[in-house]
């Protein structure tokens, strides 16, 4: 750890160990919003690929996609990323040839990704892949894995799955019990790569950002440049505090948070919004509770001590414990149905059940609920498939004020949500508003994902079109 603490020494960051959550790293001095504090590239990662759909392995891309002739198992989207790559795959490529067909079935994302990080060690080992203070081995065996609060189902499945590793290594001397810790340690460790519009690509193992420790206030962001980790400041971090990220959905309860923490990461979160007890019963309520039954009311209620309703914090009226619980069964009659109606294609039945759900759900939930959030942001996506820009508008507009106060400060989601607005105003020829929107999602996203990127050019250049039309039209208006 004393190289990797003189390499992080000159990027102005630090290590340190605290007894309630292990290593975390350290401004060593001031960063500012939008900032680049670290970034990585992966020890390893795997794309997302299934049987349904294929993924370049180098840069994860979907199209001109070819299947390695010889192993049948690993995409490329050209010679480049097979160049890239070739290093390592040479060695999986032999050992995934050998496997019979039904074995190579059971070779998952998850199974690769720990046969690449043997071989990648092999390969170091036998320095064919130089050895920096950033990029070794001994990070990952750095990383903390929770074995022991594992229960016997998860260590069994390890097990198995470290087993059909060794199968396909075959590799001399090696130890199937610290594979299984190691399939722990991916659980705890990590990071789903992105897209720049949050959309999952693969996952990665990227041993020094996965030093960085979880706050639901989080004071930077990690966003994916290709396969490059990068973190960025969202707010002022000042000299000796510990930078942090969000591992998890951060619009939700304390409770579903720390559910979710627990069941993935295997820790009770201990930051500054999970210790705030007042408030985060009014916050919870609000986000994932009940509205008033008075609709002119903006309060937010809380059960009644005898269990037999809620009551409403801001002007006290009773709320009918059964009602509630008939409008919830009628919701979640629906929601199953509409889910099956989207998977099964079915978009037209899919839009008729989600507006349904909504208008329940206004009568129950309150107007900043995250759950009527959810069915805005399902009724968006389908709407946009269904290229009804117009309705699309109209349920996005509903969705920013909510954004707003769940997503505060600069959370990359809410600068792609202004963009998404943005965009359909655009379409529709609202230009004024389209400026703005836009606008909006450079004053965020410049800070989240730096202003370098295609994707970030792209929103920079829709923002000046946009406003050179704006400007035709003006002088046209003008002069007629
Ligand atoms: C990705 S690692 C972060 C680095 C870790 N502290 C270490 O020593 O390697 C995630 C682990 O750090 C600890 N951790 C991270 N954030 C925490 C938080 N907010 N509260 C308590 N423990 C936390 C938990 O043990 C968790 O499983």
């Amino acid at each position: 750890m004393e190289e990797l603490q003189a390499s992080l020494q000159p990027r102005g960051l630090t290590l340190s160990t605290f007894p309630d959550k292990g290593r975390s790293l350290l401004a060593a001095r001031d960063f500012y919003p939008g900032e680049v504090i670290i970034s990585q590239e992966p020890y390893v990662c795997v794309p997302n690929n299934s049987l349904t759909e294929s993924r370049c392995d180098g840069c994860f891309s979907k199209s001109n996609l070819k299947k390695c002739s010889a192993c049948h198992v690993v995409w490329y989207c050209g010679s480049s990323c097979q160049k890239l790559e070739w290093k390592l795959h040479r060695l999986e490529c032999q050992l995934l040839a050998k496997l019979d067909k039904e074995r190579r079935k059971s070779v998952t994302p998850t199974i690769r990704m720990m046969v690449k990080l043997y071989l990648r060690r092999k390969l170091q080992n036998e320095n064919v892949i130089p050895v920096t203070a950033m990029d070794n081995y001994n990070l990952v065996e750095a990383l903390v894995s929770h074995m022991s609060d594992i229960d016997e189902k998860q260590l069994l499945l390890y097990a198995q799955m470290a087993n059909l590793v060794n199968l396909i290594l075959q590799l001399p001397n090696i130890d199937i019990k610290e594979i299984a810790e190691n399939f722990s340690k991916f659980a705890c460790n990590a990071h789903t790569i992105c897209d720049s519009e949050l959309r999952s690509l693969g996952t990665g193992l990227y041993p020094v950002i996965s030093i960085i420790n979880h706050s639901c206030l989080p004071n930077a962001v990690l966003v994916f440049e290709g396969r490059l980790a990068v973190v960025r400041a969202v707010q002022h971090i000042p000299k000796d505090s510990e930078v942090s990220i969000s591992y998890v959905e951060t619009a939700a309860s304390t409770i579903t948070r720390q559910k979710t923490l627990k069941e993935q990461y295997l820790f009770t979160c201990i930051c500054v919004r999970c210790n705030k007890l007042y408030d985060d019963i009014q916050e919870s309520a609000i986000l994932e509770g009940y509205r008033c039954r008075d609709n002119g009311c903006s309060g937010f209620l809380l059960r009644e001590s005898d269990e037999k309703g809620f009551v409403c914090q801001q002007c006290g009226l009773i709320r009918n414990k059964e009602e509630i619980r008939k409008i919830a069964s009628d919701i979640k009659a629906l929601s199953d149905k509409a889910l099956k109606c989207s998977s099964s294609g079915n978009l037209q039945e899919a839009i008729v059940l989600y507006k349904n759900i909504e208008k329940l759900q206004k009568e129950v939930c309150h107007p900043f609920s995250i759950i009527l959030m959810r069915t805005w942001e399902k009724l968006l996506e389908i709407l946009m498939q269904l290229e009804e820009w117009k309705e699309a508008l109209a349920i996005c507009r509903l969705t920013i004020p909510v954004y707003e106060r769940v997503y505060p400060g600069f959370h990359p989601l809410l600068g792609l949500q202004y963009y998404s607005c943005g965009k359909l105003e655009w379409l529709l020829g609202e230009t004024d508003d389209a400026i703005k929107s836009f606008t909006k999602a450079v004053d965020i996203l410049r800070i989240t994902h730096g202003t370098s990127t295609p994707f970030m050019k792209e929103l920079l250049m829709k923002l000046e079109e946009a406003r050179v039309e704006a400007s035709f039209k003006l002088s046209s208006r003008e002069d007629s």
